[in-house]
């Protein structure tokens, strides 16, 4: 691991390219713009280069209005009504359009109502962070249907990784960046840790005093040790095909008694607050969602390594996670899928767009039998790939072979 020490001025300096591309278009537009992401993965500083943008074109530093929840010195604007009549208060001072920027926006009760209302009552443009998968689902989805648009911010991905090295002129070999990929994964602040010590310290404790804690004090969790017990299996057991009914089996015969609706219950926060990832079985003859088993991956490859989780993971279930990460934050809707007793890892889908993709360590000669094999199976023309570590190309029949760390850095248009 190259030693580094950045100051976190020269950090902020880093476009995300990516995400604030992706927001820019929406600038002015009326409609919310949601951020939601994993703790930490960068939700704030995406929200300072906005703001930065606006600065560029002339916006007034009067007419941004930035409050972060997870800062006491709001504490009262927690309450709906505080909220409402501090902005507004604000509002009507500044001189024509505002910009509201609402950090952690889940700390205000009830605010899918009020934030929906500023719109109607003065002229503005809102974005808001969350960490909670949730925060626009049911009720709230309800409220606020047509007037927004969110966009999921994940971790860095390795190319992000690697223009993070180049903007700070550091040296690099695309193999370190990927090693040190698998162990520490995308959280950007463990970037400009000095040393292997803190960079693990910090995971840690971005897994137990950030995103653990944030799971039981959001959720009253009564049983915090299951709820502990559960994630490590899941993060031991990425990227295995699991029902509720087959987990709780598994967590009584290590001695833990639970429930299948607890499971279920338990799952869901843990999605809720990103640390876990769950794929959907896709049945690709019957093109329909199958319920019953399902996989799961962590939502950072970092924190499932300082979690309890095995250390010894097969480093396929590895790859398949990071492929599964990065195709969700190049925009995918992705699933694992299901031709008849075969699996496919992931047919991953973005507007018209649909392709599958088999992920291996290394491609024996039994593994090419079974990769490729596999796909040569569905009968349709969508892009098929098969994504592995091997260095020489093995594409044939039309399925390109991709080595993973080519298809990561020069970001193979898939
Ligand atoms: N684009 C970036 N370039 C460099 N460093 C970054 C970038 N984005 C975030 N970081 C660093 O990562 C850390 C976490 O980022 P940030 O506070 O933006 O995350 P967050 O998602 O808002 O976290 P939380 O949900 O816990 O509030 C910060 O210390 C920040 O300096």
């Amino acid at each position: 691991m190259t030693k580094l020490v950045k100051d976190v001025e020269c950090m902020e300096m880093i476009r995300r390219n990516l995400y604030l591309d992706k927001i820019r278009p929406f600038i002015d537009q009326d409609l919310i713009k949601v951020l939601i992401g994993l703790r930490r993965s960068g939700k704030t500083i995406l929200l300072s280069q906005i703001r930065d943008v606006l600065l560029e074109r002339g916006v007034p530093k009067e007419n941004i209005i930035e409050i972060n929840f997870e800062s006491r010195r709001f504490k009262k604007l927690e309450d709906a009504d505080n909220f409402y009549q501090y902005v507004t208060e604000r509002a009507e001072k500044a001189d024509g359009k505002v910009y509201l920027f609402f950090d952690e926006i889940q700390h205000v009760k009830e605010w899918h109502s009020v934030i929906p209302s500023f719109r109607i009552d003065f002229d503005c443009d809102i974005y808001v962070t969350g960490s909670n998968s949730k925060l626009l689902s049911g009720e709230l989805a309800t409220n606020m249907a047509g007037r927004y648009v969110s966009f999921h911010v994940y971790p860095f991905v390795l190319s992000e990784i690697q223009e993070f090295y180049e903007i700070n002129e550091l040296p690099y070999t695309r193999e370190q960046l990927f090693v040190d990929y698998l162990k520490y994964g995308g959280l950007p602040m463990r970037l400009v840790l000095p040393d292997e010590h803190s960079v693990r310290t910090y995971l840690e404790d971005v897994y137990d005093s950030v995103v653990m804690k944030d799971i039981l004090s959001r959720y009253a969790i009564r049983n915090e040790s299951l709820l502990r017990k559960l994630l490590e299996f899941l993060l031991d057991n990425i990227g295995n095909p699991f029902s509720a009914r087959s987990i709780s089996r598994s967590l009584l015969s290590a001695g833990q008694s639970t429930t299948v609706d607890t499971v279920l219950n338990y799952i869901d926060k843990l999605q809720a607050g990103m640390i876990l990832s769950k794929a959907e079985r896709y049945d690709i003859k019957g093109k329909n969602i199958l319920a019953s088993t399902e996989k799961y991956y962590a939502g950072d490859i970092g924190l499932r390594n300082v979690s309890k989780a095995s250390e010894q993971i097969d480093t396929s279930k590895l790859l398949e996670n990071v492929v599964y990460l990065e195709m969700l934050s190049r925009g995918y809707d992705v699933k694992v899928g299901k031709l008849d007793t075969q699996e496919i890892d992931f047919v991953c889908y973005k507007g018209q767009k649909k392709l599958y993709i088999q992920v291996a360590y290394v491609l024996s000669e039994d593994c090419i039998a079974r990769e490729f094999g596999n796909l040569e199976k569905i009968d349709d023309n969508y892009p098929k790939y098969v994504i592995s570590s091997d260095i020489i190309d093995m594409s044939r029949n039309g399925i390109v072979h991709y080595n993973i760390i080519d298809f990561l850095l020069d970001e193979k248009d898939i």
